[in-house]
């Protein structure tokens, strides 16, 4: 577009497109003829002559005040009248500092534009940090505004901002939601189906523009060029743990963003005073993460790290025991949900808040653990893992009726995002605008959840379908959301959700990512997460409102979590085990505050107590055992392994997962392997469940006692070994009692009916030929169930798991 000869029509399309208005681009037209260049110039003047600045403000304000949902689009009249007044207002040319009154100014733009009072202080600080120059790192909590950190330097200097975005779905709600608040904002890439508007934003018609980071990589001369005309204040990298390979999102084509400080510096651009400002957000990156990157962005040599909390009070936490896999599992664990969603409706106060400082050691041992034990008649139960039966009769958008079956897909899981991916947005609807449900709120605090919307993440594709037909069936207006739908279907997932149409989306990874809707009262996982980084950001997108809502981890206890199947080099299966045996690590705990731990593994220090609200804190740890003996004898056997350095024969793949040559090799003995010695050596303990002593290995290796035997990640301790401090324990004989809080899978082994984990219990069983039967199987050779694990993981294309590893390891 250069603005020459062009036919009327054509120049009132542009000028619509940059959001004029229809009159005014008419009547431009009609005054100046078919020229673009002369048109715009006619608006701006006319605006400029006939409206002050605060007035503009004042409509914009006013408008979204008054009418909510009803906010016109706004004109870029209203940017480039900012920008225009701005730069004459404060000579705030690039080489000039903001003014000292920026503080003041950011609020005002904040309420003009967006309607809200004051900046928060991390909000602040990472402007300040913007304003004397600096590259800074910003890390807050999910859902705490870290947008509007880079938006209002576009506001408040009228140049350019360019944010690096990983999705174009991301991209295209933040400029949908940003036309509303009177910001003019374009995204580009492969995503934008208008041509012009990548012409139209690098000639600055635009005050952000969201770009991925393939993209960006292949625009840095003409964003140079824009850097000299109309300036850019910043460049912001949002959701930057995708940098990071020790992240759980890593895109690899981020850590190529270090570009941007090599080429927008001052020494490289003459016309630059400073270097261009990179801001850096996340709401979830482990300290590990940051320095990584810090370092992959190449970031000045004293960047501003602005670090909030990143503490949710308002969420509230816990863990269940479920098999996860059977009709008898979704019976169970949706009964409530289903109940809140389809009883009364009208009365949608449902869930009720466990009361809180629930005293400890108020009732018996066997009444506080058993309250640790939901979920266990599973375990104890014979259910099988038979198909769920589908609905009939499903509630699904319109066009997602026909076509949703289980076959449809394959039992495959969402993993990594590509930009491309999931190219829906949810962009035109307002998060405030509940035009279906009215919902009531309640506050922290309070003893109820409001209705509100949910979301259950799933691992797997086929389970999104499975789980929403069976909550359509009992009357939930619930979704399936995996990315392999159909996009049309997707965008009407999300339009739904946002509307308050449809009640319970059942979804994989690929649902979320920047998902900024008030009233999100529940997010349930369904399965275990791979990392607790993607498992606290899901969680994150619950309670936005700061009201009370619920985060509730299903996952089976008995069982240890696997890796989703994923290209990864042997340095990234390392971390993806670390990550994954972190997880693992959470729900097993039964001492320690959710939240602290979540947050504690951000590397923060948790400054409460406790937080009052999740089943930790409620329930109250289980009541300690003296596990003195059995410690010893565990220990003992160990101790006895490693100085005879003793191995036994176990059938063995070569390498990972995706490769099938089997071999026979000599391995250390692994912790099945041990117990089965312990049960063999002690008859005492020949019926004791190795779930219970894996446990035990996990609280030994937790208090210094072991450590791991073999050079690869488990998701726990598999080949243990003392340590020094466990050789001194066995050598001090001593008679001192050793009292630890049983983890969540030692008192789901204790829960089994047949099991007999207690010295006490020991001589009653032999009279029961179920029990001896038993028991006596548990005097098999080393090597059986090493041989049993190996043959199973073997590749099998009947399985698509099998498929998936074969095509991965293609
Ligand atoms: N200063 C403020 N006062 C009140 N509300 C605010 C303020 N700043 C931001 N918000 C609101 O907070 C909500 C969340 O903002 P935003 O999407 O930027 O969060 P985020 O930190 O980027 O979250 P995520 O990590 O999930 O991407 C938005 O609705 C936003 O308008
Ligand atoms: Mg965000």
């Amino acid at each position: 577009m250069d603005g020459g000869n062009l036919d009327s029509d054509l120049v009132i399309a542009e000028l619509l497109g940059m959001g004029f208005e229809i009159s005014q681009a008419t009547q431009a037209v009609k005054q100046v003829g078919p020229f673009l260049n002369n048109a715009i110039d006619f608006i701006l003047d006319d605006c400029q002559g006939g409206t002050s600045k605060g007035s503009v403000g004042s409509t914009i304000a006013t408008k979204k005040t008054n009418t909510g949902k009803q906010m016109r689009q706004s004109s870029i009249m209203d940017h480039l009248q900012f920008a225009r007044t701005n730069k004459t207002d404060t000579s705030c040319s690039r080489e000039e500092d903001i003014g000292p009154d920026w503080e003041n100014r950011a609020n005002t733009l904040l309420q003009r534009h967006f309607g809200y009072p004051s900046l928060k202080r991390f909000q602040m600080e990472a402007l300040a940090a913007w304003v004397s120059h600096k590259d800074s790192l910003v890390l807050a909590a999910t859902g705490s505004g870290k947008s509007l950190c880079f938006q209002i330097p576009a506001l408040l200097t009228g140049k350019v901002v360019v944010v690096i975005s990983p999705l174009i779905s991301l991209m295209h709600d933040q400029c949908l939601k940003l036309a509303r608040h009177g910001v003019s904002a374009c995204f580009l890439g492969s995503g934008q189906v208008d041509q012009s508007v990548e012409h139209k934003a690098l000639r600055g018609m635009y005050e952000i523009i969201y770009v991925c980071p393939e993209t960006i990589l292949r625009l840095i001369k003409p964003l140079q060029s824009l850097a000299e005309s109309r300036g850019i204040a910043l460049f912001a990298i949002d959701e930057v743990h995708c940098v990071s390979k020790w992240g759980h999102d890593f895109r690899p084509s981020y850590r190529r963003l270090s570009a941007l400080r090599e080429n927008f510096n001052a020494e490289k651009l003459a016309f630059l005073k400073f270097d261009i400002p990179i801001m850096a957000l996340t709401a979830t990156a482990t300290t590990r993460v940051r320095d990584d990157i810090l370092k992959s962005l190449q970031m000045s040599k004293d960047p501003k790290i602005v670090l909030t909390s990143f503490f949710r009070p308002n969420l509230r936490f816990s863990v269940k025991h479920s098999r996860t896999s059977s009709s008898y599992s979704y019976e169970r664990d949706f009964r409530e949900l289903i109940e809140t969603y389809t009883s009364n409706q009208k009365n949608s106060k449902k869930t009720h808040l466990p009361q809180e400082n629930v005293s400890v050691g108020t009732c018996s041992k066997e009444e506080k653990n058993k309250s640790w034990l939901d979920g266990v008649e599973e375990r104890a139960s014979s259910e099988s893992d038979d198909d769920i039966t589908l609905p009939n009769k499903s509630f699904a958008p319109a066009s997602m009726q026909k076509e949703l079956s289980v076959e449809y897909l394959e039992d495959e899981c969402d993993q990594y995002l590509d930009v491309d991916d999931l190219d829906v947005t949810c962009g035109g609807f307002d998060g405030r605008s509940y035009t279906k449900a009215s919902i009531p709120s309640v506050a922290v605090g309070k003893t109820e959840v409001e209705l509100g919307s949910t979301i259950i993440y799933v691992p797997t594709r086929k389970e999104t379908l499975s789980i929403a037909k069976y909550l359509c069936r009992c009357g939930v207006k619930a979704a399936a959301y995996n990315a392999k739908l159909p996009k049309s279907q997707l965008r009407q997932v999300h339009s739904e959700f946002h509307e308050n149409i449809v009640q319970v989306v059942v979804a994989t990874i690929a649902f979320g990512m920047g998902i900024d809707k008030l009233n999100v009262r529940r997010i349930i996982h369904y399965g275990w997460p791979q990392s607790l980084e993607a498992y606290y950001q899901e969680a994150g997108r619950a309670g936005r409102d700061g009201q009370l809502a619920d985060c509730v981890l299903y996952v089976n206890l008995s069982r240890m979590p696997s890796l989703l199947p994923s290209r990864r080099s042997e340095e990234q299966t390392r971390q993806a085990y670390t990550m994954l045996s972190d997880c693992f690590r959470y729900a097993m705990r039964t001492s320690k505050c959710r939240a602290q731990m979540l947050v504690q593994y951000f590397g923060e220090d948790f400054s409460h107590d406790s937080c009052h609200l999740c089943d930790v804190c409620v329930k109250g740890p289980p009541e300690k055992e003296d596990l003195k003996d059995e410690t010893r004898i565990l220990m003992e056997i160990i101790a006895a392994n490693y100085e005879t350095g003793s191995y036994v024969e176990v059938s063995c793949e070569d390498g990972d997962y995706n490769h099938n040559r089997k071999n026979i090799c000599m391995e250390k003995p692994n912790v099945k392997t041990l117990v089965s010695r312990i049960q063999e050596l002690n008859q005492q303990l020949a019926t004791t469940d190795p779930l219970w002593w894996r446990g035990l290995v996990r609280i030994l290796e937790e208090k210094g006692f072991l450590k791991e035997g073999d050079d690869k990640t488990h998701v726990q301790m598999k080949f243990p070994e003392p340590t020094k401090l466990g050789l001194e324990f066995l050598k001090t004989k001593s008679e001192e009692s050793f009292y630890v809080c049983p983890e969540a899978d030692m008192l789901l082994s204790k829960s089994m009916p047949r099991s007999h984990s207690s010295f006490a219990e020991w001589g009653k069983g032999w009279a029961d030929p179920e029990i001896r039967k038993q028991r006596l199987a548990r005097n098999r050779p080393f090597k059986k169930p090493r041989q049993r694990k190996r043959q199973k993981r073997q590749v099998d294309m009947k399985t698509v798991r099998g498929r998936l590893a074969a095509k991965l390891s293609k």
